[in-house]
């Protein structure tokens, strides 16, 4: 098997609705996404000729997604009072909803689910938080 591995970071602010300790509060986090394809065998002609995937075009799908995430507050949807949401909103401040709690789990699973959209055959998918903690989803 083969695999490719590229990476990407967004800056975003998160809580964790129901947390007991400093993370409850809002925070944010340079987040840094690491994302795995692979594939059996590699193409056999053409520009990727011995290539199981072009860099270039895998770079580019990955930090559109990524780069959607950037510079927002990640919400589990539900987790703030009406009128708090309301008053962010009335501050065109760039407001992401999720029907989760944005852990490192669950966006490493947001990424895996959007790159397979994408069409790729995702083996791994990793959210790190901080520079030594992370998670991952995979299959
Ligand atoms: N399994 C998980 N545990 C925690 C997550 C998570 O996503 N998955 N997230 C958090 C918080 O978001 C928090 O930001 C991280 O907490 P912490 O490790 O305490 O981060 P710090 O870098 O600030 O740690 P210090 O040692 O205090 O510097 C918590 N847990
Ligand atoms: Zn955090």
């Amino acid at each position: 098997m083969y695999y490719l591995k590229t990476e990407h970071s967004f800056d975003s602010a998160h809580f964790l609705a129901g947390y007991e300790g400093k993370c409850r509060n809002i925070h944010g986090h340079e987040w840094r996404v690491v994302i795995e394809i692979c594939r059996p065998d590699l193409d056999e002609e053409g520009q990727t000729r011995d290539m199981m995937f072009d860099f270039g075009q895998l770079k580019k799908d990955v930090k559109r997604e990524v780069d959607a995430m950037d510079h927002a507050l990640i919400i589990e949807k539900g987790s703030l009072m009406p009128a708090t949401m309301a008053a962010l909103q009335a501050e065109n401040f760039r407001i992401i909803e999720i029907p989760y709690r944005p852990t490192a789990e669950r966006l490493a699973y947001y990424f895996y689910e959007r790159l397979t959209a994408c069409g790729y055959h995702v083996h791994r998918s990793t959210v790190y938080e901080t520079p030594n903690n992370c998670a991952s989803f995979e299959e």
